[in-house]
């Protein structure tokens, strides 16, 4: 008989006893169903905020070798998940697409429209109907078609201007040329007219979303700014739809209709017309929301895209050349290339998935959200969890891409099927699934088209003494890690007679 005083402690060690041997195999289920992806250790209250410095892209590629391709880590007290294979992006952004399909709540986006638009909104019916309509009314491949003759103005426009920097031999900052194109192509289809001098909106929007795109804790500064830049923008956007509402009480025929005077259409109304319950109703603050977002997603993308295109064929001039060979044999020297002869060119194929390879124009996507917990390959992910895919990294995986990753080589993509679009994880520049960019059609139009037009008019050298070794590709830091410095050269115009 055990003595009284060690009866009770005896019964305790029984049961604990009892429950480890009975209940041995639930808990380590549980166990392992809990075990989260490795990862730095975090600090107690910014995380893991601190290490990510001026390009996170490449401080978590460089994670990643050490902590493999899911990643866990803290951004102040969110916990968050880092993606950075082909093979885990296909399961987060395909196989469990529906659990990841939704976006945080972040901070300073609540400042501004909050979840009134669609790259920000979380999953759900609003955004489901925001994205059909902006696909409908906007993106879909009749309306690019729609838009072709406007991009070929806008184009004229600049070729003419470079032609005459041609004429006299003048070294043009690049970036700045490009920029101004792609935005006036972008407001044209949008807004219905070339850029509003009244209003910077094009510096607004890069303020608001570089801003957005910072990794803070809780940072008063950047909350004021973001106040700022968004009365700003609000104010810019209430008048031009204020001009809008104007001109078209004088009725304009469908044909001339942009995508204000669409939105416009609805409303009052519900923005899915089979909503009998009437649960989203389009009002002033939804117009704005959506135009703003439509604007942010078309302008910086394409523009940071072809300025890093210009940039490599600039340093390649042999791949520039070929290029060059490519357009001149399908559409000759006497005219301009057309949208029309853009899915006969190959090698420009190549040549963007070459550069959307290198230079993913969002290289952590969007950050996603996942709805519910989930165990993926063993690892825990609990709901609420921030979900970032390294892009960047995916696309220079010398795994993939072999000991060339980092090497400008459209030539990698002769003889294969890798597409660009979403359905093939190697590469993934416009992300993949629900949350899958839903401009990828026109930014690739886009994209294309300037490249062609630039480099079929023109042949293109360096400043005078600067060799292509000398050319700074530096990243700056913002959402479309865009060239650091301008691209500065200067244009020779090498087509026959004066089209342009
Ligand atoms: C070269 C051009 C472009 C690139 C590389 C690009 C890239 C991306 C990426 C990486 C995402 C995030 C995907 C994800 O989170 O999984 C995205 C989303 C988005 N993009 Fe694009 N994009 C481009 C052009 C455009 C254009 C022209 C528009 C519209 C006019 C647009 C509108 C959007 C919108 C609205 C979203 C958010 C979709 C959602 O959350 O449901 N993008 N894009």
């Amino acid at each position: 008989m055990l003595p009284q005083i060690l009866a009770i402690p005896a019964a305790i060690l029984f049961v604990i006893f009892t429950f480890i041997i009975f209940l041995k195999p639930r808990h380590k289920d549980w166990n392992s169903t809990k075990k989260l992806p490795p990862g730095p250790k975090p600090l107690p209250i910014i995380g893991n905020i601190h290490i990510l410095g001026k390009l996170p892209h490449r401080t978590l590629q460089a994670l990643a070798i050490k902590y493999g391709p899911i990643m866990s880590l803290k951004l102040g007290q969110v916990p968050a998940v880092v993606i950075s294979s082909p093979e885990f992006a296909e399961l987060f952004l395909k196989t469990h697409d529906m659990v990841f399909a939704s976006r945080p709540k972040l901070q300073l986006v609540e400042i501004t429209f909050g979840r009134k638009g669609l790259v920000f909104t979380e999953y759900g019916g609003y955004w489901r109907n925001v994205r059909k309509l902006c696909i409908m009314q906007l993106l879909s491949a009749s309306k690019i078609e729609m838009f072709a003759p406007l991009r070929k103005k806008e184009l004229g426009l600049l070729v003419n201007t470079l032609k005459k920097a041609s004429d006299s031999c003048e070294v043009v900052d690049l970036s700045e040329f490009i920029g101004e194109v792609v935005e006036n192509i972008t407001y044209n289809i949008i807004l219905g007219r070339s850029k509003d001098d009244r209003f910077d909106i094009k510096g607004l929007i890069h303020e608001i979303m570089n801003l957005i795109g910072t990794f803070n804790v809780g940072d008063y500064g950047l909350k004021r700014r973001t106040m700022k830049a968004f009365k700003a923008v609000n104010e810019a956007l209430d008048q031009i739809i204020n001009d809008h509402e104007h001109s078209s009480s004088v009725e304009s025929p469908q044909c001339n209709k942009d995508f204000i005077d669409i939105l416009l259409s609805y409303m009052n109304q519900p923005m899915d017309p089979h909503d009998h319950e009437q649960r989203h109703i389009v009002g002033r603050a939804n117009i704005k929301a959506i135009i703003l977002d439509m604007i942010a997603g078309a302008f910086d993308t394409s523009k940071t895209a072809i300025e890093w295109g210009m940039s490599e064929l600039i340093k390649n001039p042999t791949t520039m050349k070929k290029l060059q060979n490519e357009i001149e044999a399908l559409v000759g020297i006497k005219r301009q290339v057309e949208e029309k002869d853009l899915n006969k060119l190959p090698y420009l194929d190549m040549v963007v998935k070459e550069i959307l390879r290198l230079y993913p124009v969002g290289p952590l996507l969007v950050p996603h959200e996942s709805l519910e917990d989930v165990t993926i390959n063993g690892y825990f992910i609990e709901k609420n969890t921030r979900i970032m895919v390294n892009a960047w990294a995916i696309g220079r995986d010398l795994r993939v891409w072999s000991e060339n990753c980092d090497l400008f080589f459209p030539e990698r993509f002769e003889n294969n099927d890798v597409d660009v679009k979403g359905r093939d994880f190697r590469l993934i520049p416009f992300g993949s699934g629900r949350r899958g960019c839903p401009g990828t059609n026109m930014g690739l139009t886009t994209t294309k088209i300037v490249l062609a037009q630039l480099v079929h008019c023109f042949s293109w050298e360096l400043p005078l003494g600067m060799s292509s070794k000398d050319l700074d590709m530096t990243e700056d830091s913002g959402l479309a890690i865009p060239r650091s410095k301008h691209l500065l050269a200067t244009p020779t115009y090498r087509l026959l007679g004066d089209e342009a």
